[in-house]
């Protein structure tokens, strides 16, 4: 038996339990450079705990998830935020779930379009990056550094993501 999960529009407040969407918001638009460049500014904080922990630029290129998809498990990072915007116009997939006692909740499903990219808190459950429909790169930042960054749990349910209609 899989339950099937609902895909829901990723906005700030939706997604404000799990973190930050990271979009150009006219509320935090700075013009710069003698008025050639808008700064958004401070769109999401990173955040880097532990000895000798520090904040990492990557890029992920992630292959396109096919559908149906079973989400048969989840991850978080304890230690630090991690953030993902597309470098590509391509739409992605951002699963997450509320934390029950140390273990996630049923996850909730978000569509990220348009260029938005999200920036998990630390230890906020997530599914690794889901790409849709092609090989997507993604500039990620994350926490780097010593210690153990990476819980994962298996659902002992099978939860299930039907074709996304894009
Ligand atoms: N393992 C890794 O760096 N990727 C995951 O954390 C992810 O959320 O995609
Ligand atoms: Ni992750």
């Amino acid at each position: 038996m899989s339950i099937r999960l609902p895909v829901e529009k990723l906005t700030p407040e939706a997604f404000a339990p799990f973190g930050t969407v990271i979009a150009p918001d006219p509320a935090r638009a700075k013009s710069i450079n003698g008025g050639t460049t808008t700064r958004f500014h401070a769109l999401a904080t990173c955040e880097a705990l532990g000895t000798d922990a520090e904040v990492i630029i990557n890029i992920f290129r992630g292959s396109p998830r096919r559908f149906p998809y079973q989400v048969d498990m989840m991850e978080r990072h304890p230690l630090g935020s991690q953030s993902f915007s597309p470098l590509s116009p391509r739409p992605f997939l951002v699963v997450v779930a509320e934390d029950h006692g140390g273990t996630p909740a049923k996850p909730r499903v978000f569509l990220a379009e348009n260029g938005e990219g999200i920036n998990y808190r630390a230890n906020v459950w997530h599914h690794p990056l889901m790409a849709l429909g092609e090989t997507s790169d993604f500039l990620v930042v994350d926490r780097g550094g010593p210690g153990d960054n990476l819980e994962e749990y298996i659902y002992p349910a099978l939860f299930t993501i039907e074709e996304i209609d894009l």
